[in-house]
């Protein structure tokens, strides 16, 4: 593994009691970002790591459901494990077979088992073809049945997905979008997948019509036994249709439990900030419950240890120090404020009184935290962050260790993984938990 500061391997998934349909193991992608003709000269040519070191399993019949922020990774991970995109390091294990080492013939026969649905209904259908022949063509192409059986077969699987047989000759454009994405599900069953990996395939549908098409892709599953990876940001749509949920952030896995577990014992912060910040129905609250602090940093140069750490409002305090827990939280606060400058200009007194009225550490953590503040009175900001990150922040066991533990499970039968260093005993105090 690339940190030598690892001392554990990135969540694992040992959920799948049965034998696995997909197997993923330590499954990498980094893309080269070009970095122009001198880095390159140099060998300094930067790396966009996209995907880092993910393990999963998933049994036949079983969705998972795959969750993270925009730029997360979750297109790449599809990608990669279809071998849309070739991985950087890892290995597929598609019923039983090493897909990683596949190519050719045998890579095309695959494939066929292996279908994506993609999240634009639109662009993803030729607006010159009639429906049917778009049914057809992955028939077409693997050499499946006779033209009359390839229409015969059409007409069926429109019919199954929810539309009329007889739109058979009509041009996508006459459909909604809706409907458009019924059409693309009757194209990818149309060669007998087993596997379909369904990347936000209802997001750019209407509300209303989201919970329809999610149905219908309920009801095929159990009709054709189906197996899926379903891609969402949104978690309503997660919880509907999953069995199983992996929570993606910063191309790695940060937590994989059944449904019901994840969403009501929820042990990474990461995904505890994704669910407090669904939107609350009530109109008299504010628009969400929280909200995730700052931005997803860089994949080209991602914070050691736990790539969580630097939004995370649980990071654990750096060991070396005397905290008390209501000290190190006021800490944390100030570190994160001055991080991001969202300080108004005041004196030493007043940033005193604002961060660490109730308690403020003393020693050691203490002289540093009123350096910190002299900088900031002084509008010496980079100062004052460098103290504050390379004193506390990075001193985090969050910053040293890639975390991965299993947790035990209230809600679920599959074990629950959190990569959370919070759920390691020897290095977390009941105080801080
Ligand atoms: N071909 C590429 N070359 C360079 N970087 C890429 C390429 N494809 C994706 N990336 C980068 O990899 C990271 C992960 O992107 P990806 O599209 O997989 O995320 P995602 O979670 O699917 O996001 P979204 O929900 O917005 O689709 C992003 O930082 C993205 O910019």
């Amino acid at each position: 593994m690339s940190n030598s500061l690892t001392t554990n391997n990135q969540t694992e998934d040992k959920g799948a009691t049965s034998k696995p349909l997909l197997k993923v193991e330590g499954l990498t992608k980094h893309f080269s970002d070009g970095g122009g003709f001198l880095s390159g000269l140099f060998g300094e040519e930067q790396r966009v790591r996209a995907v880092e070191d993910v393990s999963f399993s998933i049994r036949k019949g079983e969705t998972l459901g795959l969750v993270g922020e925009s730029g997360c990774g979750k297109s790449t991970l599809a990608r990669s494990i279809l071998r849309l995109v070739e991985p950087t390091d890892g290995t597929v294990y598609f019923k039983g077979e090493n897909m990683t080492a596949l190519s050719g013939e045998k890579l095309r026969a695959q494939r066929k088992d292996m279908q994506m649905i993609f999240q634009d209904p639109q662009s993803s259908l030729d607006p010159r073809m009639k429906v049917g022949p778009i049914v057809e063509e992955p028939m077409k192409a693997h050499g499946m049945y006779d033209a009359n059986e390839r229409e015969t077969r059409a007409r069926e699987l429109l019919e199954k997905v929810g539309l009329d047989p007889q739109h058979y000759n009509r041009h996508p454009h006459a459909f909604s979008g809706g409907q458009r994405q019924r059409v693309n599900l009757a194209r990818a069953l149309s060669v007998n997948p087993d596997f379909i990996v369904c990347d936000e395939p209802v997001t750019a549908l209407d509300v209303s019509i989201q919970a329809q098409v999610l149905n219908t892709m309920k009801n095929l599953q159990e009709e054709f036994g189906l197996t899926y990876l379903f891609i969402a940001h949104d978690l309503s749509v997660i919880r509907h249709i999953s069995d199983r949920v992996a929570v993606m952030y910063l191309g790695q896995l940060v937590e994989l439990a059944d449904k019901e577990e994840l969403f009501e014992n929820p042990q990474h912060p990461y995904t505890q900030a994704l669910l407090d910040s669904i939107p609350v129905p009530d109109p008299r609250k504010a628009g969400t419950r929280g909200v995730l602090e700052g931005d997803v940093p860089s994949p080209i140069d991602p914070p050691s240890g736990c790539r969580f750490r630097t939004r995370c409002p649980k990071l654990i305090a750096p060991a070396g120090y005397e905290f008390s827990s209501d000290e190190w939280v006021n800490t944390r606060q100030f570190l994160r404020a001055v991080e991001r400058r969202a300080i108004e200009p005041m004196n030493k007194s007043s940033l005193e009184a604002q961060f660490f009225d109730a308690a403020k550490p003393s020693g050691e953590a203490g002289r540093i935290v009123d350096d910190a503040i002299a900088h900031v009175a002084n509008d010496e900001w980079t100062q004052a962050s460098e103290l504050l990150v390379t004193s506390f922040a990075e001193q985090s066991i969050c910053a040293r260790e890639i975390p991965a533990y299993e947790v035990s499970t209230e809600n679920g039968k599959s074990p629950h993984q959190a990569a959370c260093h919070r759920h390691r005993d020897d290095v977390i105090d009941s105080r801080q938990k």
